[in-house]
C-alpha cells in the first residue's frame, strides 16, 4: 500500500491507470454483471501499473469498494472521490490507497495546499486534477504531485463527452508545476485517442468508462499498442 504510484505509472510499458467505477455520472452500470474481482484480474492481466477506485457516491462508489480492491491486488491504488478533509485522507490511507484525488476546482487555494501537505505527510501521492491554466499555476508542491488534466467538466457533474483538445493545450502549464508525472484523465474513449495523448507528451492516462465498456479488454490493449507511434514502453 505504500507503493509509489507515480513511479509505477511512469515505468510502465502501458502507463494507464485503469479505473474501477460502478456507474458513470448518468447512473449507467459499468461493471456489466462482472464482479469487482474479475475486473481487477482483467486489469492486472492487461498490465495495469496502478488502479483507480471511485468511492464517490455519485458514481455508485463506497469506501468498502476501495477496501475490497486493496484486498485483491498489491498494485498502487488511487482513491477517486471529492476529498475535502484531512480525515478523509487518513481514512484513504487506512483503506489501502497510495494516491488520492484532490480536485483543484472544488477546493479553496489554502485548503488545497493544506490537504496536499497532509497527503504527503501520510505518504499518499496527491493526484491533483486541474481544468485550466490558472488552476495548474496554483498547484502547490507540484514536483511531489501527479498533475492531471481532467478532460471533463466538474461544473457539469462530469457528464457528456469531455474535451480532449484541452489536455495537450494545457500540457506546458502542467509541466510548469514541476511535476514529473502529467496525466490525462476522463473521457478517453478509445485506444487511438489514448495513444494520441501519450504521443502528445502525457506521461500517463486515467481511463474508466472506456475500458469498462470495451467489449474485449485484451483487444482494446492490442489496438492501443498498435496505435502508439513508438510501440509500447517507449
Ligand atoms: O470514466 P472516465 O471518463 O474514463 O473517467 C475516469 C475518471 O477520471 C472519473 O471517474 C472521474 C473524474 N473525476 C472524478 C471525481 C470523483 C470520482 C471519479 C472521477
Amino acid at each position: 500500500m505504500s507503493a509509489d504510484f507515480a513511479a509505477a505509472l511512469r515505468a510502465a510499458a502501458r502507463p494507464v491507470v485503469m479505473e474501477v467505477k460502478r456507474q458513470d455520472a448518468d447512473g449507467r452500470e459499468l461493471l456489466g454483471g462482472r464482479t469487482v474481482a474479475e475486473v481487477v484480474a482483467a486489469y492486472e492481466a492487461a498490465g495495469a501499473p496502478c488502479v483507480s477506485v471511485v468511492t464517490g457516491r455519485w458514481f455508485g462508489g463506497t469506501e468498502a469498494l476501495l477496501a475490497e480492491v486493496a484486498a485483491l491486488t498489491s498494485l498502487p491504488l488511487l482513491r477517486k472521490d471529492f476529498v475535502t478533509s484531512r480525515g478523509q485522507l487518513r481514512r484513504s490511507r487506512e483503506l489501502g490507497a497510495s494516491a488520492v484525488l484532490l480536485t483543484a476546482r472544488l477546493l479553496a487555494a489554502g485548503t488545497l495546499e493544506r490537504l496536499t501537505e497532509t497527503a504527503l505527510e501520510l505518504g499518499l501521492t496527491p493526484f491533483v486534477e486541474v481544468a485550466d491554466a490558472a488552476e495548474a499555476a496554483a498547484v502547490p508542491y507540484g514536483e511531489s504531485c501527479v498533475v492531471a488534466v481532467n478532460n471533463k467538466d466538474i461544473a457539469t457533474g462530469e457528464r457528456g463527452a469531455g474535451d480532449l483538445t484541452r489536455g495537450p493545450a494545457l500540457l506546458p502549464a502542467v509541466r510548469a508545476t514541476g511535476t514529473g508525472c502529467a496525466v490525462s484523465a476522463s473521457g478517453i474513449d478509445g485506444p487511438r485517442t489514448a495513444a494520441g495523448l501519450l504521443d502528445a507528451g502525457f506521461d500517463g492516462l486515467l481511463i474508466g468508462t472506456g475500458l469498462l465498456t470495451a467489449g474485449s479488454l485484451p483487444e482494446w490493449i492490442a489496438r492501443f499498442d498498435r496505435a502508439r507511434k513508438g510501440g509500447p514502453g517507449r
